[in-house]
């Protein structure tokens, strides 16, 4: 991923991504509903669409996997695909990140990958959230996040992995990482991505707490950087993308670098003993337990 100085963001480490995509049809391009020329084209996969507008130099990326945007393998794959595609092309300086999935933006990770499941997926499915929020938390690209819906956990981590965030109005869309409440506890790359966005005694009380934030608390702890109604949750997004292109790339992209290379610099280094300890700490009975509790209540809920 380099930068126009040429300075390196995140090195390319995953990397089968493609051999992941099981049946996906990734990588396919189709005129948008009602559109013409080459800026109203989209793309995308299975997973994740992609409406790009090449005249901003900005896309919108909707994440798609109902009912609830389960960062799923393949969900995580597609993301990385797509975000690499972006980047690649020099036609873009942005992506507005939200979901195609009504109420929900992303329910975090996808229980089903982790629970019942032998050690060397629950690996294979960490490396795959390691690599999503490095290339995230890195992108040279400015990132908007425009939430429209729950946003529970690791669909929070990806939000906080964007540069900005827009939250709709609307109590049922609650945003933090309640980890704890699931019987597990937030890797410390995710604790870090907190304490960097909220600050330390907040993210103390809200990890512990696993508190899920409604919007204005949530804008009140600076998790998010505007609430707005709901159906000016994109064209706040778009303006918010507006204001942060504003500034020349170089300078904002080795600013972002700055402030965040040292976090996800901590990654790195610990990346095999993050996975195994990931890995030893879901695969215990006792957490597989309440995982399973945990899946069996959601389904119940829905009745
Ligand atoms: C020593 C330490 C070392 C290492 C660290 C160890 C562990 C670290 C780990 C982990 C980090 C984890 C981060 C996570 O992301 S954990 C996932 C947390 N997510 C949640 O708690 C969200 C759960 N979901 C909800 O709250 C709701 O579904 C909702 C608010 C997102 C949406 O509500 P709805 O009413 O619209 O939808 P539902 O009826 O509840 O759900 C529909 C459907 O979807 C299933 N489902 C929901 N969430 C998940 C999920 N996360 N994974 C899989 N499936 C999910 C739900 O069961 C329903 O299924 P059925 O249709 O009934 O089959």
């Amino acid at each position: 991923m380099a930068l126009a100085s040429g300075v390196r963001f995140a090195p390319r480490a995953l990397l089968r991504p493609w051999a992941l995509l099981r049946g996906t049809t990734l990588g396919r391009t189709e005129p948008a509903a009602g559109g013409g020329g080459d800026g109203a084209r989209r793309f995308g996969s299975q997973r994740v669409l992609v409406e790009p507008d090449a005249a901003s130099g900005v896309a919108v990326m909707k994440l798609r996997n109902p009912p609830v945007n389960a960062l799923s393998l393949e969900l995580l794959t597609e993301l990385v695909i797509s975000l690499e595609k972006l980047e690649n092309d020099k036609t873009f300086r942005g992506i507005i990140l939200t979901s195609d999935c009504p109420r929900v933006f992303c329910a975090g990770l996808d229980l089903t990958e982790i629970c019942g499941r032998n050690p060397a997926h629950c690996a294979e499915y960490w490396k795959a959230m390691q690599e999503l929020w490095l290339r995230m938390y890195l992108s040279s690209l400015v990132l908007v996040a425009a939430i429209n819906g729950a946003c529970p956990a690791g669909g929070c981590i990806i939000a906080l992995s964007c540069d900005c965030r827009v939250l709709a109005d609307n109590p049922k869309y609650r945003i933090g990482l309640n980890e704890t409440l699931l019987g597990i506890i937030a890797p410390f790359w995710l604790k870090d991505t907190y304490v960097n966005t909220i600050g330390h005694r907040a993210s103390e009380q809200a990890l512990q707490l696993g508190s899920l934030f409604p919007p204005a608390e949530a804008l009140q702890v600076g998790l998010v950087d505007q609430v707005v109604p709901e159906d000016q949750v994109q064209s706040t997004a778009l303006s918010e993308m507006a204001r942060w292109l504003a500034v020349p790339d170089h300078a904002r992209q080795l600013t972002k670098n700055m402030m965040r290379k040292a976090t996800a610099d901590r990654l790195l280094r610990q990346r095999d003993a993050d996975t195994q300890n990931f890995v030893s700490f879901v695969c215990r009975d006792s957490i597989q337990k309440s995982l399973q509790a945990y899946l069996e209540k959601l389904r119940q809920r829905k009745g």
